[in-house]
């Protein structure tokens, strides 16, 4: 015998681009997006009896992703996640749950004769900022904001010695390496009740965005490393600071690492320790650590 454990569909990948255009100034805005929204509910018949009544059809589902881009704000993607997550449920009775990922593709404004451009702009970083709304009849509006894909390095200013040696050891300690990472940062917010409590004082999303960008690089330049466990903590701390709306604060950061190269072979050349120019950036394996933080 078999059971269904668990269930949900709908579509990913839906790719959602909005402008605004301001009638007055005839400045242009827009936003670039890629959602995916998968529902659960009682569908498990659609899986077990063939019986497509409980269906809503994926093809509906992004339709749907379009229609509530026309009809609401989609900045900030907290507030268009929570929008578009709540419709399902006010709309389908058999529906409980919608998960929504939203992830925004940066488009900078450019600067023309040291002037902001009205309607021309460049992806300038690889880095999205993501939303996950979990909107559920049982829990209300449940939120983690995210940055990913920010890569950064530095130079100097960054250390790893007092680790376990022991017989599987060969890193040696160093007061001085390369640090380089993908940021991958999430802060999960307090539970919404309702959308319009996620309405209410709306520009937290974006300062807590704006917040935990520049104390991420910000604490990235300034701390002298002792370890990406140790700075990565700093970056977390600060955020729950900064962010009062915010319960929990998570990266996931890989340590991407620079090997020194021996050059000596070749006419004696010194590119090692202080005399270091020269290195050979590693695809893989990487470090990997993670941490979440909570408030105490
Ligand atoms: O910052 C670091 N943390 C580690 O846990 C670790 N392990 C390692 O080999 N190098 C590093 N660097």
């Amino acid at each position: 015998m078999a059971r269904l454990a668990s269930a949900r569909y709908g579509k990913d990948n839906v790719r959602v681009y909005k402008v605004h255009k301001d009638q007055t100034t005839g400045v242009q805005t827009v936003t670039e997006m890629t959602v995916s929204c998968l529902l659960e509910g009682q569908i498990e018949t659609s899986y077990t009896e063939a019986d497509n009544s409980v269906v809503v059809a994926t093809d509906s589902i992004k339709n749907t992703i379009y229609i509530k881009a026309k009809e609401h704000p989609v900045n900030p993607p907290e507030l268009y996640a929570s929008h578009l997550g709540q419709h399902f449920l006010d709309k389908y009775p058999h529906i409980s749950v919608a998960n929504i990922k939203v992830i925004v593709h940066r488009w900078t404004r450019i600067t023309v004769d040291g002037q902001p451009h009205p309607h021309s702009f460049y992806r300038d970083g690889n880095e999205t900022r993501n939303v996950e709304a979990r909107v559920s009849r049982e829990k209300g509006i449940e939120l983690k904001s995210a940055i990913q894909g920010l890569s950064v390095l530095k130079s100097t200013g960054s250390a790893f010695h007092g680790f376990v040696r022991d017989e599987y050891t060969t890193l040696g300690e160093t007061w001085d390496r390369i640090l380089s990472t993908d940021v991958d940062a999430t802060w999960t917010w307090k539970t919404y009740a309702t959308v319009a409590e996620v309405e209410q004082g709306v520009s937290r999303f974006d300062e807590a965005f704006d917040a935990a960008r520049t104390i991420t690089l910000e604490t990235f330049s300034l701390d002298e490393s002792a370890s990406v466990q140790n700075t990565m903590y700093k970056m977390c701390e600060e955020i729950l600071e900064k962010a009062p709306g915010v319960e929990l604060v998570g990266y996931s950061l890989p340590n991407k690492h620079y090997f020194e190269v021996d050059l000596s072979w070749h006419k004696g050349y010194k590119n090692t320790g202080k005399d270091a120019e020269v290195y050979a950036p590693q695809s893989g394996p990487n470090g990997l650590i993670k941490c979440e933080v909570a408030r105490s």
